[in-house]
């Protein structure tokens, strides 16, 4: 009779389809050298990267993280800043896009003047206004080279309705927390975007849930390399 019952639970759950995680798509954009490859290292796996070169089209990383009990997916879009790395891909950086990184360097004033060119490009790419847009100021542990004040950062983000948030991808997390100079962890900075993105469609489910930090397969980011015929891609 144990042995019954034992089966029949066994039967039942076998016959249930396997989780799915909702997968959310973050592009991150910002002009080359902001930090943009390091931003979404850090996050993906918890670290600084010991060496990075420009990216080169677009670097896929992905972490399934958990928010109210659901695990879902996030797939972070990390751009290339160079325009001739870029131009081939642009389009494809926008479908289908859940919200948007964009990210200048504190100690490059250059970096913050493009920002009107990246918000103008997802203009011209149709994002909605619905979409997500955080701004972020990387670099902060380079303080005494600043030349963007977190002022002037704070008035382009609230005309452009964005919230700001300055951090260092470098910094060690978890130093100088609750000083009024401390950097935003670079963890609770996509967090946030990940809260507001819950309540959102996903992209299509099709993955079971589960797993820490994954980065996209071979096998998946040659699926997506075939599907869009770009040879400008880096693993
Ligand atoms: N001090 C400091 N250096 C950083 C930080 N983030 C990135 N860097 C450095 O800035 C340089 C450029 O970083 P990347 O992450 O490659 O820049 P990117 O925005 O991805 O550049 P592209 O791929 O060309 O668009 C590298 O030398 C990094 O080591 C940071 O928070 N602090
Ligand atoms: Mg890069």
């Amino acid at each position: 009779m144990a042995e019954e019952s034992s089966l029949s639970s066994l039967e039942f759950s076998s016959s249930l389809p396997p989780p799915r995680t909702r997968i959310f798509k973050i592009i991150v954009i910002g002009d080359s050298g902001v930090g943009k490859t390091c931003l979404t290292y850090r996050f993906c796996a918890g670290r600084f990267p010991d060496k990075t070169e420009a990216t080169i089209g677009v670097d896929f990383r992905e972490k399934v993280i958990e928010i109210d009990g659901e695990k879902i997916k996030v797939q972070l879009w990390d751009t290339a800043g160079q325009e001739r790395f870029r131009k081939s891909m642009v389009q494809h950086y926008y479908r289908n896009v859940h919200a948007v990184v964009f990210v200048y360097d504190v100690t490059s004033a250059a970096s913050f003047r493009s920002l009107p060119a990246w918000i103008e490009e997802c203009r011209q790419h149709a994002l909605g206004q619905e979409v997500p847009r955080i701004l972020v100021g990387n670099k902060c542990d380079l303080r005494h080279l600043a030349q963007v004040s977190t002022e002037l950062a704070q008035q382009f983000a609230d005309a452009h309705s964005m919230p700001l948030f300055e951090t260092s991808a470098k910094n060690p997390q978890g130093g100088k927390e609750g000083g009024r100079n401390s950097s935003d962890h670079v963890e609770a900075i996509f967090m946030t975007v990940a809260h507001k993105l819950k309540s959102q469609k996903p992209l299509v489910l099709s993955q079971p849930a589960g797993g820490n930090t994954v980065t996209l397969s071979r096998n998946e980011e040659e699926e997506q390399r075939g599907n869009w015929g770009c040879s400008c891609w880096r693993s």
